[in-house]
């Protein structure tokens, strides 16, 4: 399957549950007041949060319609949409010199923190770019053996310490390695995971300690990976995040898995925030930089 295809089907749930919602609400009736009350309830309803749900009621009373079938009323969502994610959608630019160019990676728990590293890694290799990861998670050692998992299939090499043992000094060393070799992108796993545990925050910090003496413009990037299925959660923790990690970018994931992935609308309108990447699957190569016209008509059920 093409990655258009993977994204459409993996927003092919989206689409049914906003399909529904939006059912019956425009047909035969003047598009009146109610109605646009209840096309802006749908949205809600659908997840692209209340601040876009107005946004997109308001550009379609905008535009004067007496009358609008189902089909006309997908074609607006889809531009509205379109326009609401066109300005954040960034692809992860790495400019960071000298090499490398390092990229902290963090989410709660089971995110898909460490699965997005090894796509994020892949998509990176694939535009001829070196990667080395860094298995900056050092409380379990599951994810830094799944770290290095990933580094095998993607032919990244991958350097990581002992459970446990000191993050910034993994993520030194990672500097270092890569400036020797000449590695474009350092990607760090983190365990700056859990909003109210003040340990791992300050682990963060120190991270960000270590980096900034080694170069003052890094970290070049700080992603927050969120996972779509948790919905209004997803926003939450963009809030928590944003300052008190100094998140740069996000990164949406498991939105194949999922009726709710109209929370991507939500937090771009909400935010405004770069979203560098989602993910529509578990393989390599299911995460991409997006194209919001694509992606606004898979949530709206058009086809590309
Ligand atoms: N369907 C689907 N599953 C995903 C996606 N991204 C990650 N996953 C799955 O989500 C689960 C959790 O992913 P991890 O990468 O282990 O999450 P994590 O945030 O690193 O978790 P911890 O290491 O426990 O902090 C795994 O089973 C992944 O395969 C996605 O885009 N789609």
């Amino acid at each position: 399957m093409s990655w258009l295809d993977r994204l459409t089907a993996g927003f092919k749930k989206t689409a049914d549950k906003v399909g529904e919602n939006l059912t019956g609400i425009v047909k035969e009736q003047a598009l009146d007041t109610a109605t646009l009350d209840d096309i802006e309830e749908a949205l809600i309803a659908s997840d692209l949060g209340p601040e876009a749900s107005k946004r997109i009621r308001e550009a379609i009373a905008a535009r004067k319609f007496e009358q609008l079938d189902e089909r006309g009323l997908r074609t607006i969502l889809a531009e509205e949409i379109e326009k609401i994610l066109a300005p954040v959608a960034k692809p992860l630019d790495v400019w960071g010199f000298p090499r490398p160019h390092v990229i902290l990676v963090i989410g709660v728990n089971g995110s898909g923190k460490t699965t997005t590293i090894g796509k994020l890694g892949h998509w990176l290799k694939e535009q001829d770019y070196g990667v080395l990861l860094a298995a900056g998670d050092t409380f379990r050692a599951a994810a830094i053996e799944q770290l290095q998992i990933w580094g095998d299939r993607i032919g990244a090499p991958v350097i990581a310490g002992k459970e446990g043992g000191d993050a910034a000094g993994i993520v030194y060393d990672g500097v270092k390695q890569a400036t020797a070799q000449g590695i474009d992108c350092l990607i760090v796993d983190t365990a700056g995971r859990l909003q109210n545990k003040t340990h791992l925050m300050e682990e963060l910090s120190k991270v960000r300690r270590v980096l900034g003496r080694l170069n003052p413009e890094a970290p070049h990037d700080i992603l927050l990976v969120l996972d779509a299925t948790t919905g209004q959660n997803a926003l939450n923790q963009i809030e928590v995040f944003k300052e008190s990690a100094g998140v740069t970018g996000l990164i949406m994931t498991k939105l194949d898995g999922t009726a709710r992935g109209g929370v991507l609308v939500a937090a771009a309108e909400k935010f405004g925030m770069p979203i560098h990447a989602i993910g529509v699957g578990e393989g390599a190569g299911d995460l991409r930089p997006f194209d919001p016209r694509a992606v606004a008509r898979a949530i709206a059920g058009l086809p590309a």
